[in-house]
C-alpha cells in the first residue's frame, strides 16, 4: 500500500486561481491589495521564501512592497521600517520574515494587528484563544485547508500534533478544537513520555517538531493522514519530520517539499485578500 499525496503545490495553484478572481473584483472597485515584507540579513532560506511570496503576489495581481535590511541592521532601524509600513496605505498587510536576529517579540508586537497577515501578533493570537475573528496563522490554517481540500475528515478525528512552537503546533491545537473543526487534539512535545503510543491512536498526525524522521512507519495507524511540517536541512536538502517508510502505512501523506510549505504561502495570500475585501466593505 502506498499513501495518497496531500499535494500542497497543486492546491496552491488552485487557490491562486481563486484569489486572482477576487483580486480582479477588488481592482474593479479601485482597490489594489499590497503585501509588504521585512527581511533582515542574508539567510538563503529566508531570501527564497520572501522571493517566492512576491512571485505569488505578482501572479495574482497583488502589489509587492519589499524592504530588505542588512544583517547589521539595528532594532531601531527594523522598527522604523515597521512604522513606515504601518502608515503606508498601499500596504494592505506585511510580514517580518523570521529569523531576524533581533528582538522578534518587540518587532511582531509593533506591527499594526490589522496588517498582521502572519496572524502572529499577540492581539491576534489572543483573538484566536477567545474565538474572535482576525487574521489567522498561515501554516496551521494551511495544514487544515490541505486536509479539507483532499476530503480528509477532521470533525471527530483524533489528531496528534507533534511540536508546541508558536508558529505551528500551539495555534494548530487552538484551531482544530474550535467548534467549526471539532477535532480532538493531543499536543505532544519534548516532555512527552511515550510519543509512539500517542501517534498510534491518531487519525491525523501533524509532525511539526523540526526533528528529521521523528515519525516512523511503526508509529502510524494504517490509513492515517500524516502532515509533514518540519523543515530541516540535511546535507543541503530539505528534510521533513516524516520518515519515507510512513508512505507504506499511511492513507495520506503531505510530501516535503511541495506539501505544507506552499500552503503557508496560499494562506498568506488569502489573509491579504481578506483584509482588502474587509476594507472594500467598510
Ligand atoms: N514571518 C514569517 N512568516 C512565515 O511564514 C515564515 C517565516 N517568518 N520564516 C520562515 C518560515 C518558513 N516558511 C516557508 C514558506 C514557504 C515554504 C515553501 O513554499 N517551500 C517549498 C520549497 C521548499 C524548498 O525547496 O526549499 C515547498 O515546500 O515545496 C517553506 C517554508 C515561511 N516562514
Amino acid at each position: 500500500m502506498t499513501a495518497q499525496t496531500l499535494d500542497g503545490a497543486a492546491t496552491l495553484e488552485t487557490i491562486k486561481a481563486e484569489l486572482a478572481q477576487r483580486v480582479a473584483a477588488l481592482k474593479d472597485q479601485g482597490i489594489t491589495p499590497g503585501l509588504g515584507t521585512v527581511l533582515v540579513g542574508d539567510d538563503p532560506g529566508s531570501h527564497w521564501y520572501v522571493g517566492a511570496k512576491h512571485k505569488d503576489c505578482a501572479e495574482i495581481g497583488i502589489t509587492s512592497i519589499r524592504r530588505d535590511l542588512p544583517a547589521t541592521a539595528t532594532q531601531a532601524e527594523a522598527e522604523a521600517v515597521i512604522d513606515e509600513l504601518n502608515a503606508d496605505s498601499a500596504c494592505t498587510g506585511f510580514i517580518v520574515q523570521q529569523p531576524t536576529g533581533l528582538d522578534e517579540f518587540a518587532l511582531l508586537s509593533r506591527v499594526d494587528p490589522d496588517k498582521d497577515v502572519d496572524g502572529l501578533h499577540p492581539t491576534n493570537l489572543g483573538k484566536l484563544v477567545l474565538g474572535e475573528s482576525g487574521p489567522l496563522p498561515c501554516t496551521p490554517v494551511g495544514s487544515i485547508e490541505l486536509l479539507r481540500r483532499h476530503g480528509v475528515e477532521i470533525a471527530g478525528a483524533e489528531v496528534v500534533v507533534v511540536g508546541r512552537g508558536i508558529t505551528v503546533g500551539r495555534p494548530l491545537g487552538l484551531l482544530l478544537t474550535r467548534r467549526s473543526e471539532n477535532a480532538t487534539v493531543t499536543l505532544c512535545h519534548t516532555g512527552t513520555r511515550d510519543l509512539a503510543s500517542h501517534v498510534r491512536q491518531a487519525d491525523v498526525v501533524v509532525a511539526a517538531a523540526g526533528v528529521p524522521g521523528i515519525i516512523t512507519a511503526d508509529m502510524v495507524k494504517p490509513g492515517a493522514a500524516v502532515l509533514d511540517v518540519g523543515v530541516s536541512r540535511v546535507d543541503g536538502k530539505v528534510t521533513g519530520d516524516v520518515a519515507p517508510d510512513v508512505w507504506d502505512v499511511a492513507g495520506w501523506v503531505s510530501p516535503n517539499p511541495k506539501g505544507v510549505g506552499p500552503m503557508t504561502r496560499a494562506m498568506l495570500l488569502t489573509n491579504i485578500v481578506e483584509i482588502a475585501e474587509k476594507s472594500a466593505r467598510a
